[in-house]
């Protein structure tokens, strides 16, 4: 009879923490934002404050000028929410008049920076290599990349959406460490400042494949896919737990609404592993 051991049993895999949050893009005052992050922070401290929060990450993207008042709120509130930058430059100083040096933005406790927005790219002539560069910036300097990423035009079907799609994954992948936590927005330019979120069997699938994809399966780094688009409350549901997020705008700059797809999100059975 063999003494020897069993080999021992793998290791769970990890299930990645879902993680949600709001750009405010250029919509709001400052003393806006700062009622919105209030609103939120007493929401979320609140003592009948839904028990499962705990098990996701919350964000809030402000503009750069609103950004050092949201840190300081969140930090005096004492709360886990991760604030983010809209955009940096991809270097850390220098002569850049008019730029947000990712540095400084690392300094003042920025966590994430969201890249390579469709808007950015549409209105200030972004493309994935610059996109690229300011993710390997953000790394560089501690804080997560929060790369926006999505087929621009309605209609071509999912194979054509997955080709545009790892088109701007793999360059930004190829700019940042190996074991560099990613956060990738997939979001449908199409389906951006629209009445409604692209369909749901089309978010799925795109997700699903790039997710299988050589670039984003073999990483070492955490790589998150979360869902953009006229995100609102009443959609991660239907999304089935394909992604692991949402990435919201306009029907979550009420507080209440946010709030709101944060427990949705955090109570939403778990069907996948990853
Ligand atoms: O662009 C978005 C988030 O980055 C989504 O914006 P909307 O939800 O307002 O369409």
């Amino acid at each position: 009879m063999s003494t020897t051991p069993d080999p021992p049993a793998p290791a769970p895999r990890l299930r990645q923490r879902r993680i949600v949050g709001v750009s405010t893009k250029m919509y709001f005052s400052a003393a806006r934002t700062a009622s919105f992050v209030n609103a939120l922070l007493t929401l979320l401290a609140a003592p009948d404050a839904h028990p499962l929060l705990d098990t996701i990450d919350i964000f809030i993207v402000p503009d750069h000028v609103a950004l050092t008042a949201a840190v300081a709120q969140v930090v005096a509130a004492g709360q886990k929410v991760l604030v983010g930058a809209q955009n940096c430059h991809a270097e850390d100083a220098g002569a850049f008049t008019g730029e947000v040096s990712p540095a400084v933005l690392a300094e003042v406790g920025c966590a994430l920076v969201e890249l390579g927005h469709a808007e950015r790219r549409r209105l200030f002539g972004e493309t994935d290599a610059s996109t690229a560069g300011k993710a390997a910036a953000v790394v560089r300097n501690g804080m997560v990349p929060l790369v926006c990423v999505g087929e621009v035009t309605r209609g071509g079907g999912v194979a054509v959406a997955v080709e545009e799609v790892l088109g701007q994954v793999r360059s930004v992948l190829e700019a940042v460490p190996e074991d560099a936590e990613v956060v990738l927005a997939y979001e449908p330019v199409w389906a951006i400042g629209a009445s409604e979120p692209a369909p749901v069997g089309h978010v799925c699938e795109v997700v699903r494949r790039v997710r299988e994809s050589e670039e984003v399966k073999g990483r070492e780094g955490a790589t998150r896919i979360v869902y953009g688009g006229s995100a609102g409350p009443g959609l991660f549901a239907r999304l089935g737990g394909e992604v692991d997020g949402l990435f919201l705008g306009r029907f979550a700059h009420d507080p209440g609404q946010f709030y709101k797809t944060l427990c949705e999100v955090a109570e939403a059975p778990r069907l996948r592993e990853s």
